[in-house]
Formats: structure tokens, C-alpha cells, sequence
């Protein structure tokens, strides 16, 4: 069983993820992880954090000499910004008379942000300030499941061959050309080039326009971002119960990243108004006796299985709640009618939101691959997933 778990605050001293269950072999150095999260950072209409701050990484443990070894696996992403919040992020008391700096003060955070867990955290958690609840809640955390989406990544490649890449379909209401072939993992380059990752550059032109209106305006954008995985052997996950269901699962994980709002499985809506002829995948045998798809509407997933096409899921990101055009909210202090505190944030985090969702179809993936075929090794797995492969009549495979 593959179970992982991160832990962190946003201006803590670090993050930490930690996986568990993987097999022994995976061939993963920390450079990979990095390079991970370099991709989270990229995207026109991030905030200045993105541009000060560092992710610093370090393999705990789990690794040696650039190879798992079947324990648990812990990273840290060391935060550079620790020196500025020490005081205000400390773990123990402070020494009695200690003034805290302005962001370490309760009162602007007595203000709870539309669109942020503040108000109802602060009820749940018995808080006067939003500060202990903006922590954990804050987006910050995407970089752990970044780090081990990264380690999941190459399990996935180095034992069963799946691939994945993600990209951008829509920001601010500009859509990328849906009749553009669909991005393959080898454009990833070209993804990570572009500002707001897509392939299609005259989408990108007027992406970019819109964040800057935007931003001009005082204002945020969401949009909608899309995963897709090749190489995904058909049969994982099941149709007989309903919580061992792989789209159910991929919709949970891309559900639990902050701000998605809708996750979509193949063309998902669109589905529901189609004439049922024009909205399923025919099955057909191609001239070599192969039996074939003349689409993927379905996105790869049947009855809960992966069906042996691409997997393709989306999800979509509400706008970044924090405006600089500031919400109405009140101060919890007094009863007050206020303003939402005005922070420094991004414009738009939907190029980074692609990357967060791409590790979280690589996590689940594993666990289902890890499910379906077992093993401690990846030599194992391996095996184990060719044999089930070699199983069926060669004109099914
Ligand atoms: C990659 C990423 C970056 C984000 N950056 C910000 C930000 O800079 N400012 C902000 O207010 N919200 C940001 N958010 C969104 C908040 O984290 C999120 O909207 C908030 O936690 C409430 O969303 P929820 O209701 O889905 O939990 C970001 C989200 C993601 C996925
Ligand atoms: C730090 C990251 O994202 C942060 C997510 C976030 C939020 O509210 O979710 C708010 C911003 O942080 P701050 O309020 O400190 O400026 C983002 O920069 C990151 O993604 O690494």
C-alpha cells in the first residue's frame, strides 16, 4: 500500500513530505526533485514570493546513492525566507516583552479573507487571528506533493512506462485551441517555456493580455488545467466497489488541491449533452487483428478502469481569493465592516496549479499500479505488469 503525508506551515522553517510503500529500486536523486519544483514556481502572474524565495531540498531518507530502498521516503524543502519569520513562526514561547513584527501581529489578520479557510478555521480552531490558519491552508504545501509526485514519477516510468505531462486549457476565460493535438510528454520543454503552459502560442499571447488587465484592475483569474498519462496498462482500478474506483480517486486527489473547484474526467461535461452516439469510444479491429479506439472521449477511464487509452483529467481553479481589489469581510475583533488584508499574492497560480495536479495523477497512479501489481522491487513490478500484460490473447494486448 502506498500512503504518503506531508507536514508544513507557509513561513515555517520547512516542509516536509514523506512517502511510504514504494519499492526498492526507484532511481530518484534530489536534482529531480528540484527540478520538480522549479516548474511549480514557473508562470506569468506569480507573486514576488516566487521570485525571492528558494525551495532548498534535501532527501532525508529513504534513498541511498540515488536508488530507494524500500523504506519510507522524507524530503525537506527548506524554507530561505526562515530568517525573516523565525520570531513570528517560532515553535516555542517567546521571551516575555518580545514585539513582533507587523505580519506576526494579530490585528491585520483579524480580517478574514473571502475565499480562504480563515474565518471558518478560526471558529473551528478556537483562533483570534487568521495567521495559524493561512499556514497550513496556504497553497505553500503544493510543493511537498510537488517533491513527491516527482519520486512517484519515476516509479511509474522505471517499472510499468506511464508518462505524464500537463497543461494549461483555459485562464481568465481564454481558451488554448481544443482542436491542437493533445501535448505529449516529450513537450515538456516546450511547456516549461511557455508562460502560461500551453502549446498554443496565440492563446498564450492573449492569456498573458488578460493577467495583465487583471492585475491592472486589482484583480485575480482562475482557469482550468488538464493531466494527461500515456502508457497506462488498461485495468487499473475496479468497478466493484465504488471506493476502489480509479476516477473516483483521481477526482479526490485533484479535489484536494487548494482552490480546485470542478475536476472533469476525459471531456466530462461536454458528455452530458451529447447524444449518447456521439459520446462513447467505438471499439473496432485495426488491419494487424489489434483491437482499437476510434476516440477517447472517456479520457481513458471505463468502469472505474483505466481502459488502456491516455488517462485525461482536468480540473478547475477558482480565482486567487486574495485581491489587491480587497473583499469586504469584518473585523472578528470588534464586529466591524472591513477590508480583506491586502497581501502580496499571485494574479494567477494556473500554470502552477497544472503541475500540482499532475503530482497528485502521479501519486494515485502509483498507488494503483502498486495495487494492482504488487511487488517490493521495481524489477518486480516490472515483471509482474509484463506477465499480466503477456496474459491475454495477443489481439487484446
Ligand atoms: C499553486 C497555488 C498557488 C496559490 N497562490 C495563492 C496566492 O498567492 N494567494 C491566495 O490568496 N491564494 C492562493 N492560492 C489559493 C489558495 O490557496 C486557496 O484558494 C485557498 O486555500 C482556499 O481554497 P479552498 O477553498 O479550495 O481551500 C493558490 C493555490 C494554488 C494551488
Ligand atoms: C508560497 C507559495 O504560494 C503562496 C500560496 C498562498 C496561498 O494563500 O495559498 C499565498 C502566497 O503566499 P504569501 O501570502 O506568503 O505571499 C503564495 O506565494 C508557494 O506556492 O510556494
Amino acid at each position: 500500500m502506498l500512503r504518503w503525508q506531508t507536514a508544513g506551515e507557509s513561513h515555517g522553517e520547512a516542509l516536509v513530505a514523506m512517502i511510504e510503500g514504494l519499492p526498492a529500486g526507484v532511481q530518484v536523486t534530489s536534482e529531480d526533485i528540484r527540478q520538480a519544483l522549479a516548474r511549480r514556481r514557473l508562470g506569468y502572474g506569480r507573486g514576488a514570493r516566487m521570485k525571492f524565495e528558494q525551495d532548498q531540498v534535501r532527501m532525508l531518507t529513504g534513498v541511498r546513492h540515488g536508488s530507494t530502498l524500500g523504506s519510507p521516503v522524507a524530503i525537506e524543502i527548506g524554507n530561505t525566507e526562515w530568517p525573516k519569520w523565525t520570531q513570528v513562526m517560532s515553535a516555542d514561547p517567546l521571551p516575555e516583552g518580545t514585539v513582533l513584527p507587523e505580519e506576526g501581529r494579530n490585528a491585520p489578520l483579524s480580517r478574514p479573507r473571502p475565499g480562504h479557510a480563515d474565518l471558518t478555521g478560526m471558529r473551528k480552531y478556537g483562533f483570534d487571528d487568521a495567521r495559524p490558519v493561512l499556514e497550513r491552508s496556504s497553497a505553500r504545501e503544493t510543493a511537498s506533493r510537488v517533491a513527491l509526485g516527482a519520486v512517484a514519477a519515476k516509479f511509474l516510468e522505471q517499472s510499468v512506462g506511464i508518462r505524464t505531462v500537463s497543461h494549461v486549457v483555459s485562464l481568465g476565460g481564454v481558451h488554448a485551441d481544443a482542436s491542437l493535438p493533445l501535448p505529449r510528454p516529450d513537450d515538456v520543454d516546450a511547456l516549461d517555456a511557455s508562460a502560461t503552459r500551453t502549446l498554443d502560442k496565440d492563446a498564450e499571447e492573449r492569456m498573458k493580455q488578460r493577467i495583465d488587465e487583471a492585475k491592472s484592475q486589482g484583480d485575480t483569474l482562475g482557469g482550468v488545467v488538464e493531466v494527461i498519462a500515456y502508457g497506462v496498462p488498461a485495468g487499473l482500478g475496479t468497478y466493484v466497489e465504488s471506493d476502489r474506483r480509479l476516477d473516483a480517486a483521481l477526482a479526490g486527489a485533484l479535489m484536494g488541491i487548494q482552490a480546485i473547484k470542478g475536476v472533469e474526467v476525459g471531456d466530462g461535461f461536454a458528455e452530458a449533452e451529447r447524444p449518447g452516439s456521439q459520446a462513447h469510444d467505438e471499439i473496432i479491429t485495426d488491419e494487424d487483428g489489434r483491437i482499437h479506439r476510434l476516440s477517447n472521449r472517456a479520457g481513458g477511464i471505463e468502469g472505474g478502469m483505466s481502459n488502456g487509452e491516455p488517462i485525461r483529467v482536468r480540473a478547475a481553479m477558482k480565482p486567487i481569493p486574495s485581491l489587491p481589489r480587497a473583499l469586504r469581510t469584518v473585523n472578528v475583533l470588534t464586529g466591524e465592516a472591513a477590508t480583506a488584508i491586502n497581501q502580496r499574492s499571485d494574479a494567477t497560480a494556473v500554470p502552477a496549479a497544472a503541475v500540482v495536479a499532475e503530482a497528485m495523477v502521479r501519486l494515485t497512479l502509483a498507488q494503483f499500479v502498486l495495487e494492482k501489481f504488487g511487488g517490493d522491487s521495481v524489477f518486480e513490478v516490472k515483471r509482474n505488469a509484463q506477465a499480466y500484460v503477456a496474459s491475454w490473447p495477443e489481439h487484446m494486448r
